[in-house]
């Protein structure tokens, strides 16, 4: 298996790129971004790595298996275009808040960029780098015809009142809006945002442009939104489990144990769908709590509850547990769906599960990946796992450029077979040159970006 630009592939790089680029690292186009990953006082132990070194720790790492120039390997790991804007809002109490929010661009080489939006309070820029970048080798794993980008907003939603959300929201639109376009950036859900945030975004960016369905998606299926897409990660995320299972000769989902980190929309809708194939949802979490049963928790009445109270800990059908032990629940796979960089070295080590499945983004950080590749657990990797929402996204836009709709159906079945067809190539990669599925996920999707970006030149 070829994994390097080999000959052929090289020759034609070669004559596609400026000569220059081929040859060695410029002075004074050294990393702005912490590019190689880790800094030597962070291999030393002394400080934590970010988010966004943590992610191009992984890229790097993928890039040892590519013979790429040094000055290729920069532009893949730089994103194109960071905005930071600061937003002021005029409070209920008449009170004048500002927020900082985030756009960064990083790579648009396959297509339009595409990413989320979050609201959170833990959002800062390094966060969206490496969320943005994470998006870019997403679209790329996933063949769908995207770049990568990602947008947040330093919040936490629920100081705010549903007025106070949507004037924010807006005003997000108004900030960004000469950086977005149907044909150039689409936001989409991500944490704490739903299709109520889409259709203000998608209903702001109108106002100026005229009828613009196609400038975001995740948007309410009533409002040019796909049906399926609500619950398009979790069901993914599923397929992406089955896949697995099936690969590695140990079944299906059906009575096998899972145990699931965040139950928002996408481990909410995992949870679902693993309950309705026959799965045991052992325990979940969200931020305030977390509540087990091992003979596997009814999960349409637990998602009723939820709805109704507003405390997942309070469900009757199960025991309270501590958030902080959930991770170290024995199952068969663990399901992080909430926020990154949550399984470290310091609890790598009291996993008791055979498969990490990261629905979350970034939800491993590399120290801790190490030793789960040590202890012989399997991670299926955020990059492929969750690229069912951005998958179904892409099937939304499609939808609203043609101003069409299909049935859930047909979308649930283009959504299986783009995770089936994703699998099997990082499959291939990883049993034929022996190497994690995260690394090959990268290899693959690095291969998939710089051949397009060398085809369309750098002019
Ligand atoms: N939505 C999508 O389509 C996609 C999302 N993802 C990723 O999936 C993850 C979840 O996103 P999504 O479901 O949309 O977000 P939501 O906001 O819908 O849900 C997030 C869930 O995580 C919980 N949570 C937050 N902080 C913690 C914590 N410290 N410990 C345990 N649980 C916590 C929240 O609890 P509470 O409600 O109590 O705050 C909530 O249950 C994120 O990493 C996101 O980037 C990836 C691809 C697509
Ligand atoms: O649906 C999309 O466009 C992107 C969703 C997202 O932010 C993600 O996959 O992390």
């Amino acid at each position: 298996m070829a994994l390097s630009l080999r000959k052929g592939a090289q020759g034609l790089a070669r004559q596609l790129l400026p000569a220059a680029c081929w040859g060695a690292q410029a002075a004074g186009t050294e990393a702005q971004h912490s590019l190689s990953g880790p800094s030597k006082q962070q291999q030393r132990g002394m400080a934590k790595m970010s988010h966004s070194e943590a992610t191009n720790t992984f890229i790097v790492e993928a890039l040892e298996h590519l013979e790429y120039p040094k000055r290729l390997r920069k532009l893949l790991l730089t994103p194109e275009r960071e905005v930071a804007v600061e937003l002021a809002l005029l409070r209920d109490n008449g009170e004048v808040a500002t927020f900082n929010a985030y756009r960064v661009q990083h790579d648009n080489s396959r297509g339009p960029y595409k990413g989320g939006l979050r609201f959170h309070p833990q959002v800062d820029l390094d966060d969206v780098r490496s969320l943005a970048s994470l998006m870019t080798w997403k679209t790329a794993v996933m063949d769908i015809p995207f770049g990568g980008a990602k947008g947040g907003v330093t919040v936490d939603p629920k100081d705010l009142s549903e007025r106070e959300l949507e004037i924010l929201t807006r005003k997000l639109v108004q900030a960004l809006r000469p950086i977005l376009g149907t044909y150039e950036d689409i936001p989409a859900p991500d944490m704490n945002t739903g299709a109520r945030e889409m259709a203000w975004i998608f209903d702001e960016y109108t106002k100026f442009s005229g009828f613009s369905p196609g400038i975001v998606t995740g948007k309410p299926v009533w409002l040019h939104g796909s049906l399926g897409r609500e619950a398009a990660t979790g069901r993914g995320t599923v397929f992406a489990i089955r896949e697995l299972l099936k690969a590695q000769g140990l079944g299906d989902i059906r009575n096998k144990s899972f145990v699931i980190q965040g139950f928002g929309n996408v481990g909410s809708w995992a949870a679902q769908i693993l309950y309705e194939q026959g799965g045991r949802v052992v325990a979940v979490s969200d931020a305030y709590g977390a509540v087990a049963n091992e003979h596997g928790l009814e999960i349409p009445e637990l998602r009723a509850h939820l709805a109704a109270n507003h405390n997942l800990a309070s469900f009757p059908g199960g025991v309270v547990m501590p958030p902080e032990n959930l991770l170290s629940v024995p199952c068969d796979v663990l399901i992080p769906a909430a926020i990154g960089g949550v399984i470290t070295e310091d609890n790598a080590n009291d996993l008791q599960c055979k498969i990490v499945a990261e629905a979350a983004n970034g939800p491993t950080t590399p120290d801790a990946d190490h030793i789960l590749r040590q202890r012989g657990i399997t991670v299926l990797p955020d990059i492929y796992t969750n690229g069912g929402g951005v998958s179904c996204s892409f099937f939304e836009w499609v939808q609203n450029l043609q101003n069409f709709k299909w049935t859930e159906e047909e979308v649930n079945a283009k959504l299986e077979r783009v995770m089936v067809e994703a699998f099997q190539a990082i499959w291939e990669l990883h049993t034929e040159d022996k190497i994690p599925l995260r690394t090959a996920a990268f290899v693959k999707a690095l291969q998939r970006v710089t051949r397009a970006r060398v085809h369309r030149g750098f002019d």
